[in-house]
C-alpha cells in the first residue's frame, strides 16, 4: 500500500486496560454529546496552560449555562448570548477531548478509547432529534425552551463528570508536575512499572518546552506534514457530506414522500445507524487500522452517493418535480442513505477526529488541534449554508459533487496518511520518518532523528 503499511515502535509499554482508564475515557468523550447537541469555537493556549481537564471543565460550564440562559430566553439578546457560551463550550470540549482521550488511552486502545467521543456526538444527535421531535408537539408554543434548555443535561455531566477525572500524565508533565505525572499514569495503567512510558513522555515534554511559541514553531517546515493534516482531514471530513443528512435528512425523506411522520423517521433512522456503524468502528480500528476503515468507509460512501445520483437524477431530472414515487424507489434511496452514513459512521466521523489527536507531536499538539477544530466548524457552517443553493443549482449534481470529493480525499489517504495504529503516541515521529513521502522532513544524526534539517 502507498506509504501504508503497518509501522511498530517495538515499544511495549506495560499496563493493563484498567477500568480507570475505562471510566475516566467514558467521562471524558461525554464531551462529544454537547457537539451532537450543538456547534461552536475553539481554545489552544487554554488547553496548554490550563491543562487538558480544566479546558474540558470549562467547556461544560459554558455550555450548561448557555443552555439555561437560551432555555429562559425572554429576547434575542438573551439567545444570543446563550448561543455564543455555548459556542465556547463546544470549542473548548472539541479542543480537550479528543487529545486527552489519544493521551490517556494505552497505545493499543487508543483508538477505541478516542472514538467514544464520536460516539457520545451521536447520542447527542440523536436525544437532540428525538427531542426535538416531541417538544415540537408541546401545545402552547414553548416546546423550543425544553430543548434548548435540555442542553443543560450533557453541559452538567460532561462537567460535573471531569470532577472525577485527572489530567493526562503529558499534560502534567508539560506543566512541570512531575511527580503527579507518573503517580497518575501507575494508576492510569495499574501498575507501577511505567518507567519506559514516563521516561518517553518525559522527553517529549522536555522536548515541548524548548518551543516558546507553537503557533510560530507550527508554520516551520519540520511541521509540514502534520499541519497539512491537521487542515486537511478536518476539511475532507466535512466534504464528505454527511452534515447534508444530519441537518436535512427530515427535508429529504418527506421529498421521498414519507408524509408526516417523515421528520420522526428520519431522525430516528439515520441517527441509530450513526449511532450503531460508530461502534463498528470502535470494535475494528486497533485491529485494521486508520487507513482500511478510511478506505472502505470512502468507498461505501462513493457507491452510495452514485446510487443516490442515479435514483434521483432518473425521478427528478432537473425539474425537480418527481411526480408520484414508487415505493421500492423510496426504500432503495432511504437504504442507499442508511449504508452512506454508516460508510461515514465508520470511517471520517470518529477518524477525523482520532487522526489528529494522535499524530502531532506534544509541543504543537494543542494549537494543531485547534486548527483541526476551527476548520472542521467553519467547514460544518459553510456546508449548512450553501447546501439548499446548491442542491437548486446542482440537483442531483450535488452528489456528484460530494462523490468526486470522497474520490480526491480517498486517493490522498492511499498515499499520503501512515498507519498510526499501535504506536504510542510521543513515538509517532516513526511513522512520518518512515513514509517515502513525508521522510524528507526527518534526518538521522547520531543515531536519533533530528526533524527537518533540510
Ligand atoms: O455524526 C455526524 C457528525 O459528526 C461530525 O462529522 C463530527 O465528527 C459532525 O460534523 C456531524 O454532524
Amino acid at each position: 500500500m502507498a506509504g501504508g503499511g503497518g509501522v511498530t515502535s517495538g515499544k511495549s509499554y506495560p499496563g493493563k486496560f484498567t477500568s480507570k482508564v475505562l471510566f475516566t475515557c467514558i467521562v471524558a468523550a461525554s464531551g462529544g454529546l454537547i457537539f451532537g447537541y450543538d456547534l461552536g469555537i475553539s481554545a489552544s493556549r487554554i488547553t496548554r496552560g490550563l491543562g487538558r481537564r480544566m479546558t474540558m471543565m470549562f467547556g461544560g460550564l459554558f455550555f450548561a449555562i448557555g443552555a439555561v440562559i437560551n432555555g429562559f430566553a425572554e429576547n434575542v439578546l438573551m439567545l444570543i448570548i446563550g448561543r455564543v457560551l455555548l459556542g465556547f463550550g463546544i470549542g473548548f470540549a472539541n479542543q480537550s477531548v479528543p487529545i486527552y482521550l489519544s493521551e490517556i488511552a494505552p497505545f493499543k486502545y487508543r483508538g477505541a478509547l478516542n472514538i467514544m467521543f464520536q460516539l457520545s456526538i451521536t447520542i447527542g444527535i440523536l436525544v437532540a432529534h428525538l427531542l426535538n421531535y416531541f417538544t415540537a408537539k408541546i401545545e402552547g408554543g414553548w416546546g423550543w425552551r425544553l430543548s434548548l434548555g435540555g442542553a443543560v443535561v450533557p453541559g452538567l455531566v460532561f462537567f460535573l463528570g471531569c470532577f472525577f477525572l485527572t489530567d493526562s500524565p503529558n499534560s502534567l508533565l508539560e506543566r512541570d508536575k512531575f511527580k503527579e505525572a507518573k503517580v497518575q499514569l501507575q494508576k492510569i495503567r495499574g501498575t507501577d512499572n511505567v518507567e519506559e512510558e514516563f521516561n518517553d513522555l518525559a522527553k517529549a515534554s522536555e522536548a515541548a518546552k524548548l518551543v516558546q511559541n507553537p503557533w510560530k514553531e507550527i508554520l516551520t517546515r519540520k511541521y509540514r506534514p502534520q499541519l497539512i493534516f491537521a487542515i486537511l482531514i478536518p476539511l475532507f471530513q466535512q466534504l464528505t457530506g454527511m452534515n447534508v443528512f444530519v441537518f436535512y435528512a427530515p427535508v429529504l425523506f418527506k421529498s421521498m414522500g414519507f408524509g408526516n411522520n417523515a421528520s420522526l423517521m428520519s431522525a430516528l433512522i439515520t441517527s441509530i445507524v450513526n449511532f450503531c456503524a460508530t461502534l463498528v468502528s470502535i470494535a475494528t480500528v486497533d485491529k485494521y487500522g486508520r487507513r482500511t476503515l478510511f478506505l472502505e468507509g470512502g468507498l461505501q460512501m462513493l457507491l452510495c452517493q452514485l446510487v443516490m445520483t442515479v435514483s434521483v437524477a432518473s425521478k427528478f431530472g432537473t425539474s425537480g418535480n418527481p411526480g408520484e414515487l414508487p415505493l421500492w424507489f423510496s426504500m432503495l434511496v432511504v437504504i442507499a442513505m442508511c449504508v452512506y452514513i454508516a460508510g461515514f459512521a465508520w470511517s471520517w466521523g470518529p477518524l477525523g477526529w482520532l487522526v489528529p489527536s494522535e499524530i502531532f507531536p506534544l509541543e504543537i499538539r494543542s494549537a494543531a488541534q485547534s486548527i483541526t477544530v476551527a476548520v472542521n466548524m467553519i467547514f460544518t457552517f459553510c456546508i449548512a449554508q450553501v447546501f439548499t443553493t446548491m442542491l437548486c443549482n446542482l440537483k442531483f449534481g450535488l452528489f456528484i459533487f460530494f462523490a468526486v470529493c470522497v474520490v480526491g480525499m480517498s486517493i490522498f489517504i492511499y498515499k499520503f496518511l501512515p498507519e498510526t495504529k499501535g504506536v504510542p503516541i510521543e513515538e509517532m515521529t516513526i511513522v512520518w520518518k518512515n513514509h517515502p513521502r513525508w521522510s524528507k522532513y526527518f534526518v538521522e544524526k547520531d543515531s536519533s532523528f533530528e526533524m527537518g534539517k533540510i
